[in-house]
């Protein structure tokens, strides 16, 4: 697939502006956390996406923060910059979910949302408004978000997605690591990730409160 030179622009300018607003909110701690953008024309067998290198200060913007990777995870340009080491797991979401953007982040809440949680296999939230976020606009909706195992192994971590993916819910958590949320675009995923960390936030402080789960 031939990416145009502006669309690989585009998108390395969209994550150079997501990755400056979620450092400024501390979402990077120690160089964790990777964003990805779609781009070009997507089939489940045959897509491109522009993704952060590893290993970087994502506080820091510099001329090598973005790479262009294939469906695989390869590059698809010659370069010295290595794809995140959990490209894998972009690779599956966006071959289930034919998604624009894909965002991660590790937060204290997420962590412990994961962690509290861990025995059901899912954080469960029921009747809090922000969950029309996601689209879901019924009264006292409730929504699962899936916690996966984080073997050290990322391919072993792909290989569950698929089976764990909710439809309407945009997101999955790794035990103790972190949020993957998504969306049609940036702008979408954005508001994903941000509604899923205020929920996270409202059910570990409410468990908390009531004194356990
Ligand atoms: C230092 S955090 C451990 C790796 C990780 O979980 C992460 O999100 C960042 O890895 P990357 O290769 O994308 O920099
Ligand atoms: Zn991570």
């Amino acid at each position: 697939m031939t990416i145009r030179l502006e669309d690989k622009q585009r998108a390395f300018k969209e994550l150079s502006e997501v990755k400056a607003l979620f450092a400024s909110r501390n979402w990077f701690p120690g160089t964790s956390g990777n964003l990805s953008v779609r781009v070009g024309d997507f089939a489940p067998d045959a897509f491109t996406f522009a993704i952060t290198a590893s290993g970087k200060d994502k506080s820091v913007s510099t001329p090598e923060d973005f790479l262009l990777v294939d469906r695989h995870g390869k590059p698809v340009e010659a370069t010295s910059l290595k794809p995140s080491a959990e490209t894998l797991i972009h690779c599956e979401i966006y071959r289930l979910t034919g998604a624009g953007a894909i965002f991660h982040v590790h937060t204290v809440f997420n962590n412990l949302a994961s962690e509290l949680y861990k025995d059901r296999g899912h954080v469960p939230i029921k009747g809090v408004e922000l969950i029309k976020a996601f689209n879901i606009w019924e009264e006292d909706a409730e929504i699962r978000v899936p916690i996966l195992p984080n073997y050290a192994d990322i391919p072993r971590i792909a290989e569950l997605v698929e089976g764990r993916i909710e439809p309407r819910v945009p997101g999955v958590l790794l035990l103790n690591h972190g949020i993957y949320a998504w969306g049609a675009n940036s702008f979408e995923a954005k508001r994903h990730l941000e509604a899923f960390e205020f929920l996270f936030e409202y059910q570990v402080r409410l468990a908390g409160l009531r004194g356990g789960q």
